[in-house]
């Protein structure tokens, strides 16, 4: 059974709809990132799953029960995390426990797991205000673990790190993901790849692909004709205004340009390289990368 299942999510603000007819499922032991850039819906999405806003539409299942009496088995990293300053790392991991109601025995043991496991051990007993912001969020993960929770949802967990903080944080998730079913937001395509099993990628409010991340390039893969040739910002824009181009992507000294007829475009675009008698130095048709398809639904 799946540990979630959402069926025809929705959410409006006044009129405004921002969560349009969203369906997926989590499956026991999977982690699944929910990918989409800035304002796309993850946080709304994620607070729905957690029962803070309620939905317009729809219906959230989790191990077949109306999740909002699940709230219990879920653990929750905010985007932003905010701790009480003055107490220290353990009082905030004995207060959080015993909020969950873990006996005193287990609660010593689980916190000591839990401090090792997130490489706090030796801060233990320092106030959390003198804690970096990497440390804060090592914290963050062992309180949403704390009661064992069924499933972890984090929202932009390392977006906001800097490159050793989102590396620590990275190989933290890959341990965790051995134990714990994983949902979490991110506008990076590279943490998706590199974590999950799953994406979906949402954009404007609705769910674009709901795949693993094997078969994503196998179902919205498109062929791209690669030109590279100099002065590339002369020819690129004498090539975007016929209707044969679909799009045209600069990016150094080559252009990806996606065509909406592989043969008509093949010999449209040779038939502009010779008029425009370009230096041409690569002419090839390739497949996109997972960035491509990624950028392209998003655009
Ligand atoms: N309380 C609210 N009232 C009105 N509109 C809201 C509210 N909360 C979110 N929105 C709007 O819903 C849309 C989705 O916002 P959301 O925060 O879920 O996006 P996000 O994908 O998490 O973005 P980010 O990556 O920037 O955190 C945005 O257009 C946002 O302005």
């Amino acid at each position: 059974m799946a540990i979630i299942q959402v069926n025809h999510l929705k959410k409006s603000y006044g009129d405004r709809e921002v969560i349009s007819d969203v369906s997926f499922r989590i499956e026991d032991g999977e982690c699944v990132a929910l990918l989409g850039p800035n304002g796309a819906g993850k946080t709304t999405i994620i607070k729905m799953l957690l029962d803070i806003t309620k939905p317009t539409g729809g219906q959230i299942l989790f191990q077949g029960e109306r999740h909002d009496r699940m709230r219990q088995h879920i653990g929750y990293l905010p985007q932003h995390p905010t701790f009480y300053s003055w107490m220290t790392g353990k009082e905030l991991l004995e207060y959080m426990g015993e909020l969950s109601g873990i006996d005193k025995k287990h609660l010593e043991q689980r916190m000591d797991e839990l401090l090792d496991l997130v490489g706090l051990s030796r801060e233990k007993d320092k106030q959390i205000g003198t804690y970096s912001g990497g440390m804060k969020q090592r914290l963050g993960i062992a309180q949403a673990l704390i009661h064992r929770p069924k499933l972890l949802i984090m929202d932009e967990p390392v977006s906001a790190m800097d490159p050793l903080g989102r590396r620590n944080m990275m190989e933290l998730l890959k341990v965790i993901k051995l134990e714990t079913t994983i949902l979490f937001s991110t506008h990076i395509l590279h943490d998706a790849e590199e974590l999950c099993d799953n994406i979906l990628i949402l954009n404007q409010g609705k769910l674009l692909v709901n795949d693993s991340i094997a078969q994503v390039t196998v179902h919205h893969q498109q062929p791209v004709f690669i030109i590279q040739a100099p002065r590339v910002k002369e020819w690129v824009p004498l090539l975007a205004n016929n209707p044969i181009v679909e799009s045209i992507d600069q990016s150094g000294t080559a252009a990806k340009i996606r065509v909406t007829n592989i043969d008509q475009g093949r010999d449209w675009l040779l038939d502009q390289i010779n008029q425009m008698r370009l230096p041409v130095q690569k002419f090839e048709l390739v497949q996109e990368s997972l960035e491509d398809i990624f950028l392209r639904m998003v655009k």
